[in-house]
């Protein structure tokens, strides 16, 4: 019997048909980057103290610790190597452990940044950023999460002190779930009811001391702790998520933050004249962050499942001869390569948000709120789709790994337990789409008060031939011309939109409407984001790219995207007369075709992701294949194995036999 051998990757990455080399910098966005990304990675590779093979068999509070020391090592290399804060984002994010440090540089910073005052800026952001105090972001509540306008804690004006009195009047107010709040956060930005006056002016944040920056312990009038085991071994709870209660805490007037609101000494509440939801900026800001995120945790599954498929041999062999690679078998191809060809979709419309996002940054500087709306609706559309797709592709590289994903050396199971939370926290998925759904309605109605569409809901400018259009796609290559494609998507996303626009009308109230609809809103909204996706992959593949075969590869793996799409949602691409069962059915053949196509270059195309064997984490993904004796050599590892005969034989297997042999003996 010829067993699989680390040849295979050999071989594997012989077959590229591009150039590795250059796709690794597409992948990046820059040579730039990518030296920056690469340098960062294999720093915190090569250093014992961010090992992380033995994390899902330590105790809750083994782990934690072992988090703060990271996390200290992570600041101190930062000081020492006086890396730039690109740099230090980086080697923080390799380190790959969910710590106090991402609320602290992901939310605390950016929630003073975009809401406080100059002054404000001034004063906090030196402390924050030379870590003289820690910080995090506390809008959640035991009671209520998603609906913030629901939020209990309140900040009640006193004149007679200048102060804000935070105080927490229920349980269902304790704030609860904030990262890095349970042990080791000195300060918090606080999200409460502003009251003044006797009257209530909405929510805002407030900066609050939670803890003494002598002995760490918490002020007068706090209530603090951890809220407790997460899901998965390891995963998420190297991260201190916490409950805060407060008793009428007093801060300085100038806590709060004031750059869209101020208090003044006289207790006064002046608006500045911005749109409220400015106050709910830092959601926006980091949902654009998620999105980028995504891709990598994708692409690491990914990367994972392609190498690992490459190596395990099943079945195809009549004489006990080499068997075939699962890679090679098309159900295996049929569930991967849309993952494969989504990592590199997302890495795209990450790239195209974080534009976006600045472009919408600038103009509010500049006093003008018009993309607001679409910013939002695109950062929590496209937060949804991409976490929900990568959750479950996580997952499902689990199973495409066979029995042996479902071990913890795989990677796998703590990549899923670790990920999967992205599709609650920054708004639940459901709740950000039915956002989107709101804006698309709106949109619809505007287009009969004849106003034009912009941004990403141009293509609905179009109506009239998106309502009426075939789709002209008569023969599998059809399916390979942009202009097929995206007439498609844009149909199928314009004619859902427009049912449900008419549909609500129909109710008594909008309201109702929308309530009743809400399932057909949520996919109008799936479907407009896929056009998002799928137009800027389309873009993106459009543009020069230089390295052999590269664009060639990007375009293979973009038609695989959207084909996979039509096949996956081929009900609504159906019922909403944009294609015909026939047109479905060549767009399948199409599909076979391009995984027939990416195969060879399976292997070279998530080599492109440049993942150190650190990173990945994984005995199936390792670079060089060499599956089986680190599958052997982790097993021997684990703590179970520490001794031949296992604690507990005396007290509970000894006992056990003696009795059954007593038994058999009666
Ligand atoms: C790098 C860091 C690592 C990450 C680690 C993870 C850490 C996790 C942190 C957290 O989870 S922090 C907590 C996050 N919480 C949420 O995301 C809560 C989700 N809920 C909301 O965002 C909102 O409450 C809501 C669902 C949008 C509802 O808002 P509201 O009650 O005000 O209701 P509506 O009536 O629906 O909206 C009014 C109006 O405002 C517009 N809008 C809503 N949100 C925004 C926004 N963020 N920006 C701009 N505009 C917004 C909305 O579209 C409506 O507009 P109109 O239709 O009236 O024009
Ligand atoms: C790991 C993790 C880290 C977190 N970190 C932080 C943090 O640092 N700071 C912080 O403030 N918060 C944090 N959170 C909290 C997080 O932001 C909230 O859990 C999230 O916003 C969802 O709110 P919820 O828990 O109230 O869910 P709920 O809103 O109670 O959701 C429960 C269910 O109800 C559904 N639902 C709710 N409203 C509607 C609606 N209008 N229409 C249809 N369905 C609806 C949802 O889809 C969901 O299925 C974190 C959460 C997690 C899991």
């Amino acid at each position: 019997m010829v067993v699989a051998s680390v040849d295979n990757l050999a071989d594997e990455r012989s077959k590229a048909q591009f150039d590795v080399g250059a796709m690794k910098i597409v992948w990046a966005g820059s040579k730039h980057v990518f030296d920056v990304t690469d340098r960062m990675a294999r720093i915190v590779a090569s250093d014992p103290e961010f090992r992380k093979d033995n994390r899902t068999t330590l105790g809750r509070k083994e782990l934690f610790k072992n988090t703060l020391r990271k996390m200290a090592h992570v600041v101190k290399r930062a000081n020492e190597l006086r890396l730039t804060e690109e740099e230090a984002s980086k080697l923080r994010f390799f380190v790959d452990e969910p710590g106090y440090l991402d609320l602290h540089w992901g939310m605390f910073v950016p929630a003073i940044k975009g809401q406080g005052t100059e002054e404000q800026q001034e004063k906090w952001l030196p402390l924050a950023s030379r870590m003289e105090i820690i910080g995090c972001y506390a809008q959640t509540e035991l009671g209520h999460g998603s609906n913030v306008q629901g939020l209990e804690t309140t900040a009640t004006f006193d004149p007679k002190t200048d102060e804000f009195i935070i105080h927490s009047p229920s349980l269902t107010s304790y704030k609860w779930w904030p990262g890095g709040l349970g042990k080791v956060s000195t300060h918090v930005v606080v999200y409460a009811r502003l009251v003044s006056g006797g009257q209530e002016h909405g929510i805002y944040g407030f900066i609050v001391q939670l803890r003494s920056l002598d002995d760490h312990t918490p002020l007068p009038g706090i209530i603090i702790g951890d809220i407790g085991t997460k899901f998965g071994s390891g995963a998420y709870n190297t991260m201190d998520n916490g409950f805060v209660c407060f008793n009428r805490v007093r801060i300085p007037r100038n806590h709060m933050l004031m750059r869209f609101c101020q208090v003044t000494r006289e207790g006064n509440v002046c608006l500045s004249d911005v749109p409220k939801q400015m106050v709910y900026g830092t959601m926006v800001y980091v949902r654009q962050t998620i999105v980028s995120d995504a891709s990598w945790a994708l692409s690491r599954a990914v990367c994972i499942a392609v190498r690992y498929s490459a190596i395990r041999r099943q079945f195809g062999s009549q004489d006990r001869g080499i068997e075939t690679q699962v890679l090679d078998y098309k159900t295996q191809q049929s569930r991967l390569f849309p993952l494969l060809a989504s990592a590199y979709a997302f890495r795209f419309v990450g790239e195209w948000l974080k534009w976006l996002y600045a472009d919408v940054t600038e103009r509010l500087q500049a006093n003008d709120f018009s993309t607001l709306p679409e910013a939002h609706a695109c950062t929590a559309g496209l937060k949804s789709l991409t976490t929900s797709v990568t959750a479950d592709a996580i997952e499902e590289c689990r199973k495409l790994c066979g029995g042996h994903g479902y071990l913890c050396s795989s990677g796998l199971p703590e990549l899923f337990a670790v990920y999967v939370p992205a599709c609650t926290y920054e708004g639940d998925n459901v709740v950000l789409l039915l956002q989107v759904a709101r804006f698309l309605v709106k949109t619809v109605s505007r287009l009969a008060a004849g106003k034009k569409p912009v941004g990403t809901t141009t293509y609905m400018g179009n109506a009239e031939h998106l309502m009426q259009c075939k789709s002209s796609a008569s023969s599998p290559e059809d399916w390979l011309k942009p202009s097929v494609v995206l007439e498609a998507f844009e149909a199928r996303a314009f004619r859902l939109a427009v049912a449900c626009a008419r549909d609500i009308s129909k109710f008594s109230t909008p309201e109702a409407g929308f309530a009743e609809l809400s399932i057909d809103l949520v996919e109008a909204a799936i479907a407009h984001c896929e056009v998002i996706v799928v137009s800027r992959f389309i873009e993106k593949v459009q543009q020069d790219i230089p390295g052999d075969g590269v664009k060639e590869q990007l375009q293979i793996l973009c038609f695989i995207y959207a084909l996979h799409l039509i096949h996956k949602h081929s009900g609504e691409f159906l019922s909403t007369g944009c294609i015909t069962p026939e047109q479905a059915t060549l767009a399948n053949e199409q599909l076979r075709t391009l995984y027939g196509q990416v195969r060879p270059n399976a292997v070279s195309l998530v080599d492109a992701f440049n993942y150190t064997d650190h990173y990945l984490g994984s005995a199936l993904g390792r670079y060089d294949g060499n599956v089986y004796a680190t599958l052997y050599a982790q097993a021997l590892r684990d703590p179970l194995n520490d001794t031949v005969v296992p604690d507990g034989y005396e007290e509970f297997i000894r006992p056990v036999l003696k009795q059954t042999m007593r038994l058999s003996r009666l």
